[in-house]
């Protein structure tokens, strides 16, 4: 039996911006041939940074990276030609039309006459863009425009693909397209892509395997179902009526964590959120207790737990509070966590 090298392997990154900002702190993946790899994290956790690494446009302070069984900083134009790349930002000349788009991307990579021809057919019909291939891309729809993107980084057939934030800024409906694209695309042609994003949602929905990333390394890695299978229980989230001062919380978060039944509390505004052994049981039990303490509720819910759970208990904080804090770098003069 044959084991194949794995598609990118990161080990160790550090990366640090000047002055001080240390945007990846030891941050190791490995992702399998042929599958779709996710890397989740809030806005500011080193996502873009990796991927800038692993496809040649960003050098780490230290730590080794290859991709498509080639070292990137070694043999950085052997990455290049292995990878295809969906940026943050369009890629696409607006003035000019999907298909010479396609067409100029295509000779950038060496191809030529009716091969050409037939790659960029290929890939108007593909992403369903034949009808609008003649048009510029400045009148295209967000989603026309994400799917052209996508389409360019595949132009050269790469091995790997990867897709900085693809459904960022798209509308709900161009998303589940983009979603069931990007779906059809990981089954086909034994593709790896590594993807970033944001959306807890996207991650579950797209990716095989996913590594949280947060202020610079993977705090856990796994599919979305052991990672959430992994949390024992269910996760209880009361709405309280209103926000409580950091004194009461403190005392709060002791009195519910004493609960039975009850683990990991965590209070965050309004938000109250436990881990329980059973979430029907624990809830009259966490109401009353609240009750007690003369804290009204607005609502309360039980739920199995999502990847919004797993990234509390692995981050030590919610997904929408790191979100919040947006860009929280990690100060060196701080020290790493
Ligand atoms: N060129 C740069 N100069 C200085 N700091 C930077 C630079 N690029 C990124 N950073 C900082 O490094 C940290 C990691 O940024 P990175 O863009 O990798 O995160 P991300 O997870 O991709 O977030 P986003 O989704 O917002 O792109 C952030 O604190 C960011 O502000």
């Amino acid at each position: 039996m044959t084991t194949r090298a794995p598609a990118v392997e990161a080990r160790q990154l550090i990366k640090t911006y000047p002055p001080d900002v240390r945007a990846l702190n030891g941050l190791d993946i490995t992702v399998e041939p042929g599958t779709v790899f996710g890397l989740l994290g809030p806005n500011g956790a080193g996502k873009s940074t990796t991927v800038k690494i692993l496809t040649t446009l960003a050098r780490p302070d230290s730590g080794s990276a290859g991709v498509a069984g080639h070292d990137v900083l070694r043999h950085p134009d052997r990455v290049r030609r292995a990878i295809g790349v969906v940026a943050q930002n369009s890629g696409a000349d607006p003035v000019a039309t999907g298909r010479e788009n396609l067409q100029l991307q295509g000779r950038l990579y060496g191809l030529k006459g009716a091969e050409l021809n037939r790659r960029v057919a290929e890939l108007l019909d593909r992403f369903t863009l034949t009808d609008a291939a003649e048009r510029q891309v400045k009148g295209y729809s967000g989603g026309m425009r994400r799917r052209l993107d996508v389409a360019l980084g595949l132009v050269h057939r790469p091995q790997v693909l990867f897709l900085d934030e693809p459904t960022t800024g798209l509308d709900p409906e161009a998303r589940t397209a983009m979603w069931e694209e990007i779906g059809r695309l990981a089954g086909e042609e034994g593709l790896t892509i590594l993807l970033t994003t944001h959306y807890l949602e996207e991650a579950d929905r797209l990716a095989e395997r996913i590594a949280i990333v947060d202020r610079g390394r993977v705090v856990v890695e796994g599919t979305p179902d052991s990672l959430k299978g992994e949390l024992r229980g269910d996760a209880v989230h009361v709405e309280l009526g209103e926000a409580i001062g950091e004194a009461g919380r403190t005392l709060l978060t002791g009195s519910l964590a004493g609960l039975p039944g009850v683990h990991e509390v965590h209070l965050d505004g309004r938000r109250v959120s436990v881990r329980a052994d059973d979430g029907a049981a624990a809830m009259p039990v966490l109401l009353g207790a609240l009750e007690r303490e003369g804290v009204a509720v607005a609502s309360a819910t039980v739920a199995r737990p999502s990847l919004d759970d797993v990234y509390l208990r692995y981050a030590g904080r919610r997904y929408a509070e790191a979100e919040a804090e947006g860009s929280a770098p990690l100060a060196l003069a701080g020290g790493a966590r």
